[in-house]
């Protein structure tokens, strides 16, 4: 009996006073943890969503962006969730139809329609913005681009959106809005680093827009940019060349070859075995070509292969002029261009040229590059065609253009030595966001990017509970220390029984 009774007066737990201490205090700790957590919880994740329609010169595509929507201002938080090709050809081939050019698009609005959720639909905003093939429209025939943009307004209208406008943007807006994508994905502009450079090779334009240190502007305001994005000042350079996008280019690779209007083009640009008959008047139509046109041609003309790599850069070079430059430094056709500063992400066709021909790899030294693309051009069009059996046959038959006008675009168009060429990144998506412009646009109409970088508390959530309950643990455990320093002095509750 007595030694039980000892054993209780030295265990301290098992006295009611530290077994009441104990359960308040693990009490409280939960307590305190719970409230912190509840407290700073993030608000239940509610979405908001902005949709875009790019429409380009060889098609159209729907974009979907989501972000928290208590989220508004913080940096990389827009995310694609969905993008949606329409079917048929860019809303500028609809010159002479119109209507369709809206009806067109009516498959990928209703697919919108389904994954924005409902309550969400009025407010979100939803823009298009088309390019260069509307460009050289506009410039053709003012009065079809008008058109179209009515019709594509009034089939957008009847969805349940917030109807933002269809507009035509400019090359600099095309080419800047590019840059702010590419950068905001990659998390540069909030951290402040260094930015990556855009490349974009569409079907009627390219673009290409870098920040360079020792460029102030002031040599050609034109290309010049100027942005504060979270409290980060830029001067972007920036210019798009109409024409330039690769569709225009090869056409004008041909119209160049054709100049004198042969009943047979010989094109080192296709494949040896190619051949196809093709109209004279198509290969002229157009702002790009028209002052091309020879003036006593035949109605057609074959277009035969003859898959030679080097002659078919000359011929690429010939659309470049080098001839004239009033400013310091120029790319092509009298444009000012200041030194490159890498890196570059290039995409669009840029990608999805360069992904067929297995050339991604910039590491890769340039001259095996051009090695590899000289085997390809020189393969013959029936092999070429066993090999590829699933891809589409036009795309197949221009890869060894494409290829070529890459290549002399990238080295003899914008400077890049053997040396810069590896610091290009081939790119498609980053994270899940397809790059392009439409994101940068969106970001700038909706205000998503400050001027000024947003106070963020110190701790991210997760670090500030687990913060807070460490504290809470350590102040319990010399809380309970503290007691049981101060046992001798507690009054005996028991006294020893006398034995007699
Ligand atoms: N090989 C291949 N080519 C593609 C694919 N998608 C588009 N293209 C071609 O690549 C070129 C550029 O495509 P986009 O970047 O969509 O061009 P776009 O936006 O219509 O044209 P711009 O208005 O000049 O920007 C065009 O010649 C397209 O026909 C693809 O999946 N594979
Ligand atoms: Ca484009």
């Amino acid at each position: 009996m007595s030694a039980q009774r000892e054993m209780k007066e030295k265990n301290p737990w098992q006295t009611p006073v530290m077994i009441i201490i104990t359960v308040i205090g693990v009490i409280a700790i939960v307590a305190l943890v719970t409230v912190a957590v509840l407290q700073n919880r993030p608000l239940l994740q509610k979405y908001k969503y902005g949709i875009v329609l790019d429409a380009g010169s060889s098609h159209t595509a729907l974009y979907i962006y989501e972000w928290p929507a208590e989220k508004d201002n913080n940096t990389g938080r827009v995310e694609q969730t969905h993008s949606c090709k329409v079917k048929g050809p860019g809303i500028s081939s609809y010159a002479s139809a119109p209507l369709e050019a809206g009806e067109s698009l009516r498959a990928c609005m209703q697919e919108a329609e389904k994954l924005v959720p409902g309550k969400r639909h009025h407010e979100t905003p939803l823009y298009l913005g088309a390019t260069a093939g509307m460009r050289l429209l506009n410039i053709e025939n003012s009065s079809a681009s008008d058109k179209v943009f009515q019709a594509v307004g009034d089939a957008l209208q009847k969805f349940p959106f917030s109807y933002q406008g269809a507009r035509i943007l400019s090359g600099q807006e095309e080419g800047a809005f590019g840059w702010v994508t590419v950068n905001y994905l990659d998390d540069r502009l909030k951290q402040g680093l260094e930015t990556t450079g855009a490349l974009d090779l569409g079907g009627a334009s390219t673009q290409i827009s870098f920040v360079s240190n020792n460029y102030d502007g002031s040599e050609s305001p034109r290309n010049s940019v100027t942005f504060r994005l979270y409290g980060n000042d830029y001067n972007l350079y920036t210019h798009s060349f109409l024409c330039y996008g690769k569709d225009q280019a090869l056409k004008m690779t041909l119209a160049q070859m054709a100049k004198e209007g042969p009943a047979t083009v010989f094109d080192p640009c296709f494949h040896p075995g190619y051949t196809a008959t093709k109209n004279y008047s198509i290969l002229y139509d157009g702002p790009c070509v028209s002052d091309r046109k020879p003036q006593a041609a035949l109605a057609t003309f074959t277009h035969t292969g003859k898959g030679n790599f080097l002659q078919c850069q000359e011929a690429v070079k010939s659309v470049f002029n080098f001839t004239y430059c009033k400013y310091s430094r120029c790319s092509f056709n009298g444009v000012f261009q200041p030194l490159l500063q890498g890196p570059f992400g290039a995409f669009s066709a840029y990608y999805f040229v360069m992904n067929f021909l297995n050339l991604t790899d910039t590491s890769i030294p340039l001259e095996t590059v051009k090695d590899s693309l000289k085997r390809y051009c020189a393969t013959p069009w029936n092999q070429i065609m066993l090999l590829h059996p699933d891809v589409k046959l036009k795309y197949l038959a221009e890869y060894c253009f494409s290829g070529t006008y890459i290549l002399t675009l990238l080295t003899e168009g914008y400077n890049f030595t053997s040396k810069s060429y590896s610091d290009i990144k081939f790119i498609k998506k980053i994270k899940s966001s397809d790059a392009g412009w439409t994101l940068g646009y969106m970001l700038n109409l909706t205000n998503m990017i400050p001027a000024e970088n947003p106070d963020s508390p110190p701790l991210p959530h997760v670090g500030y509970v687990s913060i807070l309950s460490v504290i809470a643990v350590l102040l319990f455990i010399l809380f309970i220390l503290f007691i049981l320093s101060l046992r001798p002095l507690w009054p005996r509750c028991s006294k020893q029984p006398q034995i007699v």
